[in-house]
């Protein structure tokens, strides 16, 4: 099996005294493409936020590429291409579209074009100001942006959250693209149908722990399973 990129080993953490995640374990080899399922408030948040730093271990550790990182702090995980797409967009509301793009490029497969090429919107937009852009339009900058960065590893909190239709079909069909291209990624999404459409594996969270793998697209197969875990909220678009 290929080197894991990114591994949580028994992994527990939370808030101060409150443990939310108990002894996780996870990977995901280069290329792959993981789908973190389950209700609100079941820690899948809490799981990114521990991926990336903000949270201290209460035990276990993360690695990056094989090397322990669990003491690094955030920008240091960052750096080292960890690529966080945060739920709550995160755009320069005070530059334009282009100048967000920029600001933290790096050298790399994904630059101006290509993400231009994959958000068309975007190129429309290019000249305008990050306040000025809808919801939709600031997602796609807020993953834009991460990808101009060029991670090793991409997490995406939610990023279909909220949106209009048309817009989670753009940015569903950027994520499958992304995907396609190689972009090794993790995927938090409560709509277990178009999550799993989009990726290669699966795990489900349930009270902060593991409470089922499989490859995603036996799982899409998988009701019981589906309405075990996950509820009827399926597909994005139904809301
Ligand atoms: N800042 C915080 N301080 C204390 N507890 C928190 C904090 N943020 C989240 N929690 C708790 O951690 C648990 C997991 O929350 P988390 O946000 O990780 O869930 P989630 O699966 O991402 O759900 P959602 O889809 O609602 O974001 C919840 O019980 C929540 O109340």
């Amino acid at each position: 099996m290929a080197e894991a990129v990114l591994e949580l080993r028994d992994v527990s953490a939370g808030y101060g005294e409150g443990i939310v995640l108990d002894r996780v374990s996870i990977d995901i080899a280069a290329g792959g493409s993981l789908a973190l399922l389950g209700r609100n408030g079941v820690g899948k948040t809490t799981l990114i936020l521990t991926v990336m730093g903000f949270l201290p271990l209460a035990g276990g550790s993360v690695l990056f590429r094989g090397a322990d990182i669990s003491r690094l702090p955030p920008h240091k995980r960052a750096r080292l291409g960890i690529g966080w797409v945060p739920q709550e967009r995160d755009i320069f509301p005070s530059l334009s579209v282009e100048e967000n793009l920029t600001v933290a490029a790096q050298p790399g497969r994904w630059d101006r074009d290509a993400v231009y090429g994959l958000f068309p919107r975007l190129r429309e937009r290019r000249a305008n100001m990050g306040s000025q852009l809808s919801g939709g339009e600031q997602q796609m900058l807020t993953i834009g942006r991460t990808l101009m960065t060029n991670p090793v590893v991409l997490l995406l909190d939610e990023p279909l959250e909220g949106l209009a239709p048309i817009i989670v079909e753009e940015l569903t069909a950027a994520i499958r693209k992304m995907a396609a291209e190689g972009v090794t990624l993790i995927l938090v999404e409560q709509h277990a149908e178009t999550a799993l459409e989009l990726t290669s594996d699966a795990i489900v969270v349930e009270r902060g722990t593991i409470a089922h793998r499989a490859r995603s697209r036996e799982l899409l197969q998988d009701r019981p399973t589906l309405d075990r875990f996950v509820g009827m909220n399926l597909v994005a678009t139904e809301e």
